[in-house]
């Protein structure tokens, strides 16, 4: 099990075809924090070019202890190199996981950057400002002996966005169960994340007006989103990107109600992906508190509820029905 300590969850073992990983020692049941760890090599955000990162990457690596250095050094490289300098930033780019505020840094992490990727993941890397540290959490029941697995990729698309994505920056050819899906199965796939995509931009171009102007529509495009989300099983990464915009789009309008609902679920989301003490956790808290606290909250009033008309014995008897006020389906007047 080389450098990890013993009292893991996971081992580093050598995974045919993707050089080592990490497997899972015990079962790991969904929520769990897998890993929360500081970067020994890192590139903040404002070094932006090539050569700033050689010489920041460079200058790291001659600083480590000898014991970190070997470390460093058994990790993977997928980049040609003629020196030390290109060698390092190889493994560098290689293995870096996003860090910072804006997630635009980059670290290199002693047992994280040992987990292979996967379309369908059932861990989560996030990092975590209040901690100053990027945690590995996993979102599904994880059994012993099953391999850990992370996303790479900012976005899951379909099969041959990923199949380029992947070749492009890491040079490996995915074989995850979401890529070796059949063939049927792997198109009603790929059709569902195209539309995921697809829903996406027309959100991020209704822009902020469209929040008011556009409401009605963004909601029943998330609304769509979830739906679609729930029939993959890399659901939660995109359930958690979904929630968030529909609390927006509530709260902007003055639907506390349904903002609070939408809350309460991005909340539930982000405790198993990102833990107690994360930011958003924090955030989404507050939320639930007073949804009222939504920096958003008054840009309009044309959908205006008081948490109190949440329809609770609807959402206990009748759960389909309790779905159609929270999305206002049906001629969406509902309030
Ligand atoms: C951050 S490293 C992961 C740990 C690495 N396997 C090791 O031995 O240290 C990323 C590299 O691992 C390999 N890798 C990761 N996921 C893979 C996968 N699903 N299939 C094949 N190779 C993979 C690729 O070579 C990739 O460039």
């Amino acid at each position: 099990m080389g450098a990890f300590a013993s009292a893991l969850v996971y081992t580093l073992e050598d995974v045919p075809g993707k050089g080592k990983g990490l497997i899972a020692a015990s079962d790991i049941p969904m929520g769990t924090r897998i890993i929360s760890e500081k970067p020994f090599v890192t590139v903040p955000t404002q070094v932006r070019t090539m050569e700033q990162q050689w010489i920041r990457v460079y200058q790291q690596v001659l600083a480590l202890s000898v014991h970190q250095k070997r470390e460093f050094l058994a990790m993977d490289n997928v980049y040609p190199y003629t020196n030390p300098t290109e060698e390092y930033h190889g493994i560098f780019r290689t293995n870096a996981l996003p860090i910072g505020s804006d997630l635009g840094g980059g670290g290199v992490f002693l047992h994280a950057c040992r987990i292979n990727h996967a379309c369908d993941p059932n861990a989560t890397n996030f990092w975590n400002e209040n901690l100053d540290k990027l945690t590995i959490h996993a979102i599904r029941d994880i059994q012993k002996g099953e391999e850990i697995t992370i996303s790479y990729l900012e976005a899951t698309r379909n099969k041959k966005a990923r199949a380029k994505d992947l070749k492009q920056l890491f040079k490996f050819v995915c074989l995850c169960q979401l890529c070796s899906l059949p063939r049927q199965q792997s198109k009603e796939s790929d059709k569902r994340l195209d539309r995921v995509h697809q829903l996406d931009n027309l959100i991020e171009e209704a822009g902020l007006e469209g929040l008011v102007w556009s409401a009605q529509r963004l909601l029943g495009y998330v609304d769509e989103q979830v739906q679609l989300w729930n029939e993959e099983t890399s659901k939660l990464i995109g359930l958690t990107r979904a929630y968030p915009d529909a609390v927006q789009i509530a709260i902007a309008n003055g639907d506390l109600a349904r903002g609070l609902v939408f809350a309460e679920r991005a909340l539930a989301l982000y405790r198993g992906a990102l833990g107690d003490d994360s930011p958003d956790v924090a955030e989404y808290k507050k939320l639930v508190r007073d949804p009222a606290t939504h920096e958003y909250y008054g840009m309009s009033m044309q959908w205006k509820t008081a948490p109190e008309e949440i329809p609770m014995l609807l959402e206990v008897t009748e759960a389909a029905k309790f779905e159609d006020w929270l999305w206002r389906r049906g001629g969406r007047t509902v309030r």
